[in-house]
């Protein structure tokens, strides 16, 4: 009576009582069982059509389709939501996987229309049940299985193991043929301080090259892409090289011209390669300013170009140089190179991602002055930078200040195009530890204290950035002592 008389209050109350009746819904699950009980009634309201994909043939043979169907199903985020499933650990030590069950329906959507899936089991085999609606069968079922097809290639690409396959030279009975190991460099592209707005860039580049198969047939173009990586020593060249390659999950192949013997000996070793990969050569500029390759230019261009004349397609390749000012233009014109990306020596925002993973610092007081430093114009590599970060670890402020030493002693400018790890030497030794530290203290001394140990940690930071010619630590050694002498 009273509520009747106060619409206000009646108003309040719906709300309230509203509200608390969708909390109850929301937080139990009867609401989700409502939504089942009405699809139930739904689909009894269709005729639905049965396909049945048998795991073996009548030779007992693997239907190629089971397996397919098998493993986008498990791919499936709805099996995840589902009632029930299968949980298996993978390859991977922490990996854990989802597996249909017998008792399980997984439903999917495709074209907004629904479609479920079952597992039958009998004492020989296993069989996959498709229910479609026989309404949706003509407009679904061959793009439904067309898009099951691609979804298990995209599966597999990424679930297979990448490798690295080197041309071996130094044999002469496996010239010109590839050698593989598996490809286990630690760096992605994440872990690669750059802009993130370019990272972001190139990401997206990278993918919607992967998703461009027709397109590029469309304008009867063959599905390729070739990056150059350009920027002095120690910014990250090769440490992207390899994040490309797991973000595309791509069998690399890492040519070492010095091993190629002639023109055709590249071409062969270009035919030799696989689709759904990437072809690498790095440093290209100091092959073709020394010489130091039995390959010609015009060999070097016919490779370039031969991926469009003579090899499939799906091939991504990538080039690094130090500078592109030597370069002859003809090499970097647009089809040769479609995407030019610049590694520029560390600036302060890439000082601060370092500072962040290697030292766990998103802020810190020295900061201010570090920024300070590098607007005088003071830049070392993120190699370099990062290398006194890891030596001086147990300790962020000595780092910061190891940093800021470092750049001030670097700051006239003077580097020389790949003389960076020289410099970072003489800088770490002597003067820069003198700077560093305090008297009778360690500072900056777990890293580097002569210019043969920096010689030699240089050579196994570029022993891991897969160099061969930076990979004989003796022929460092010998450089040493000669230097020494
Ligand atoms: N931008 C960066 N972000 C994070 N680490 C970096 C970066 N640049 C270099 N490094 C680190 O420095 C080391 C050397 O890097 P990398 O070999 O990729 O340089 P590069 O540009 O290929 O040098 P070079 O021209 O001498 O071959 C690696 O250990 C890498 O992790
Ligand atoms: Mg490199």
């Amino acid at each position: 009576m009273f509520l009747s008389s106060n619409p206000i209050l009646l108003l309040g109350l719906i709300i309230t009582v509203s509200y608390l009746l969708l909390r109850f819904l929301h937080k139990t699950s009867i609401l989700y069982t409502l939504k089942k009980r009405w699809r139930l009634i739904e689909d009894r309201s269709h005729v639905y059509q049965f396909y049945k994909v048998p795991q073996f043939n009548e030779l007992m043979q693997e239907n190629q389709l089971y397996r397919r169907v098998f493993a986008y199903l498990n791919s499936l985020s709805s099996i995840e939501d589902s009632d029930f499933a299968n949980l298996f650990s993978g390859n991977k030590s922490n990996e854990i996987n989802l597996f249909i069950d017998p008792n399980q329906i997984v439903v999917d959507t495709f074209l907004s229309a629904r479609v479920y899936w079952s597992c039958e089991r009998d004492s020989r085999s296993r069989a996959l049940v498709l229910k479609i609606r026989r309404s949706d069968k003509r407009k679904i079922l061959r793009p439904y299985l067309q898009h099951v097809h691609a979804m298990f290639d995209e599966i597999e690409q990424r679930r297979k193991e990448v490798k690295l396959y080197i041309n071996a030279g130094d044999e002469p009975e496996r010239n010109g043929r590839w050698r593989s190991i598996p490809f286990t460099h630690p760096s992605t592209i994440e872990t690669v301080a750059m802009d993130s707005d370019l990272k972001n860039k190139i990401k997206s580049d990278l993918e919607s090259f992967l998703k461009s198969k027709q397109y590029y047939h469309r304008l009867g173009r063959v599905w390729k892409r070739s990056y150059l990586l350009y920027g002095p020593s120690g910014t990250g060249k090769s440490s992207f090289v390899a994040g490309i390659a797991k973000f595309l999950c791509y069998d690399v192949y890492d040519i070492d011209l010095s091993k190629v013997i002639n023109d055709s000996d590249l071409k062969m070793l270009l035919l030799q390669t696989t689709n759904k990969s990437m072809i690498v050569i790095e440093d290209l500029d100091r092959y073709l300013a020394e010489k130091s390759t039995a390959v010609s230019l015009s060999g070097i261009l016919n490779f370039m170009d031969g991926i469009i004349s003579c090899c499939g397609e799906e091939r991504v390749m990538v080039f690094t140089m130090n500078g592109k000012d030597r370069i002859d233009p003809t090499v970097l014109r647009p089809g040769r190179i479609d995407v030019h990306i610049h590694f520029p020596l560390c600036d302060f925002s890439a000082f601060k991602t370092l500072a962040n993973s290697h030292l766990g610092l998103k802020e810190h007081k020295l900061f201010s002055q570090i920024e300070e430093v590098f607007q005088t114009g003071s830049s070392l590599s993120p190699a370099e930078i990062g290398e006194i970060m890891i030596s001086n670890r147990t300790s962020p402020s000595r780092a910061l200040k190891c940093v800021i030493s470092a750049l001030q002693t670097n700051g006239d400018g003077s580097r020389g195009m790949g003389r960076v790890g020289q410099q970072l030497g003489e800088s770490t030794s002597g003067r820069f530890v003198e700077e560093c530290g305090e008297p009778g203290s360690i500072f900056c001394r777990e890293g580097v204290h002569t210019m043969k140990e920096f010689r030699k940690l240089y050579g196994l930071l570029r022993m891991r950035s897969g160099r061969k010619d930076s990979m004989d630590l003796d022929s460092v050694e010998k450089e040493n002592s000669k230097q020494e002498t």
